[in-house]
């Protein structure tokens, strides 16, 4: 394997213009750094500053920053142009020779202007290339994503090793979601002792790839067993990284205990159940960061805080204009969600009409499965004026909508955790619901949302008649408004559990017992 030492040397971003300084020796710093700070590097295929497909990018945003007062947390990434092409410079500071069919690749450090360390894996043949970070526009999957994958993976772990020449190397490495599966498998393949921990964000993306690319991918033929990473006749990254990690989260306590069961567990719910009962599973729900305040935030049409109607009711004209909604002082109803099967669209067409009948109207704004964009648009064209469908995503608007809206619909059929009903309450939109994962440990029914438990429109139009009983009576409703934008998940609040967690996988004296 080639490890070409490297010099930092500041490059611009773009493409084209990357240089690879060579010759120069590797000075690898394994020490730990200053006080008690451990370094812990994330690895993940999303992020919210550079590249966005949902909730995966906002955690891996929010998480290393709420951390790094305890951590020195840093980022690796594949280098998709939305990366390399972020406008911040991009220096070379080291490279990964090729291993079996994974290309050799280079690293580049990328500091953004917080201080935040982000690790671009840079390989043109793997990554750069227009799409998401896991297809094409039409969305269909890459096909080389087992390749792209283990890439990742395998980088990973290389620099867990302190062979990747980028003089830094993490005490403890924490993968998240099926992209980042390998890490784990690589590093235990390897023979590393540096801990992982593994997050699972939503069980039902499980990377499942054929058998045949095991060669290919130096995976071992031992790790082909239902024990490891076998799932019915395939290889899962997803479960290689459930399989390999020392530690397995998810990202709330009740989606924990939902995955080992038949309903929720996609399959592999009999394999996390031993695992939980071996006290390696366990649920931490996520938070949300401190920029989402009514009263500072930048995107809104005016700020508003607690008490001050008018200033939300300034951002609900706004959405009425943006989406074509006539004038109304009837309750605004809003959907900010990728659109995809998991989240109940079509349940949401199901309560529409009782929704409009009573005077309500509904701003929607995502994108996702073909069929649900048309699905979405039809029921536009149904209720010109009272529904209003924008296919896309910024965060401009889905802001103005958590901020303009009355309610949030959000009849997810599973939500291992959910961050839209976290936002919407912060803005004093109460979200109807689905009792289920983290929207149940997120919303208190009839205090700071309305929940309801079964998964078909009976169940949910109930919750929604709720909600609009409680349009119609303004104390109440302020009430709950107050509570919901006090709610307070913020990530303060989460990061004591992981700080416990990875103290207690580097065999640190000091962590207390864990608590989640
Ligand atoms: N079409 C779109 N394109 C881009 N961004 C969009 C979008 N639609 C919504 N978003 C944004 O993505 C985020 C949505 O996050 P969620 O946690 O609600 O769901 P998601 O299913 O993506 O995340 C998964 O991972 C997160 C993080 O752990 C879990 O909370 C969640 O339950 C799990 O399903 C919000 O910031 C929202 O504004």
């Amino acid at each position: 394997m080639s490890n070409a030492a490297v010099n930092a040397q500041p490059i611009t971003s773009k493409k084209n213009d990357i240089s690879f300084p060579s010759g120069n020796r590797p000075v690898l710093q394994i020490s730990s750094t200053h006080d008690d700070k451990k370094k812990i590097l994330f690895v993940t295929s999303e992020l919210t500053d550079l590249v966005k497909t949902g909730g995966l990018a906002d955690v891996s945003a929010a998480l290393p920053r709420a951390l790094s007062p305890l951590h020195d947390v840093r980022v690796l990434i594949p280098g998709y142009p939305q990366v390399l092409e972020c406008g911040h410079p991009i220096r070379l500071v080291g490279s990964l020779g090729a291993q079996g069919d994974l290309p050799a690749c280079n690293i580049g450090r990328l500091d953004l202007p917080d201080g935040l360390i982000i690790y671009v894996l840079i390989s043109p043949e793997l990554y750069e290339r227009d799409g998401t970070p896991y297809g094409d526009e039409h969305g269909n999957d890459w096909p080389d994503n087992p390749v792209r994958f283990a890439r990742l993976g395998l980088a990973a772990a290389e620099i867990a090793a302190g062979t990747a020449c980028i003089r830094w190397a993490p005490d403890l490495v924490h993968a998240h979601d099926w992209p980042a599966g390998l890490v784990p498998a690589y590093m235990r393949w390897r023979g590393l002792k540096t801990p992982s921990v593994f997050t699972i964000h939503n069980l039902a993306y499980q990377g499942l790839m054929s058998m045949n690319q095991r060669r290919r991918l130096g995976i071992p033929v031992e790790a082909c067993h239902h024990e490891q990473m076998e799932f019915y006749g395939h290889l899962s990254l997803l479960k290689a990284g459930i399989a390999y990690a020392d530690h397995v989260t998810t990202v709330s306590a009740t989606y924990a205990e939902e995955i080992t069961t038949p309903e929720f567990g996609c399959g592999m719910d009999g394999y996390l159940r031993v695992k939980a009962e071996q006290g390696l599973l366990s649920g931490i729900l996520n938070g949300i960061d401190e920029s989402w305040d009514p009263a500072t935030d930048t995107h809104l049409i005016q700020n508003f805080s607690m008490h001050d109607w008018a200033g939300k009711a300034a951002n609900a004209r706004h959405v009425r204009e943006m989406f074509g909604l006539a004038p109304s002082e009837g309750p605004l109803f809003s959907v900010v969600s990728r659109l995809v099967h998991q989240k109940g669209i079509d349940l949401t067409r199901g309560v529409a009409q009782t929704i409009v009948e009573a005077g309500g109207q509904v701003a929607i704004i995502g994108r996702g499965d073909a069929r649900i964009e048309d699905d979405l648009r039809q029921l536009a064209a149904r209720y010109p004026g009272q529904v209003g469908v924008h296919i896309g995503f910024n965060e401009t608007d889905a802001r103005c909508l958590f901020a303009g809206s009355d309610f949030l619909l959000m009849p997810s059929r599973f939500e291992p955790c959910g961050l839209s009903q976290m936002y919407a309450q912060r803005f004093g939109s109460l979200p109807v619901a689905r009792r289920t994962g983290g929207l149940a440990d997120s919303i208190e029914d009839g205090v700071t949302g309305f929940l309801f438990d079964e998964a078909n429109v009976e169940s949910y139009r109930h919750a929604v008649e709720r909600a609009l009983a409680v349009f119609g009576r303004p104390q109440l409703l302020n009430a709950m408004r107050c509570r919901a934008m006090n709610s307070g998940f913020f990530w303060r609040q989460s990061i004591a559990p992981y700080d416990q967690l990875y103290r207690r996988l580097l065999g640190d004296q000091q962590a207390t017992a864990i608590t989640f």
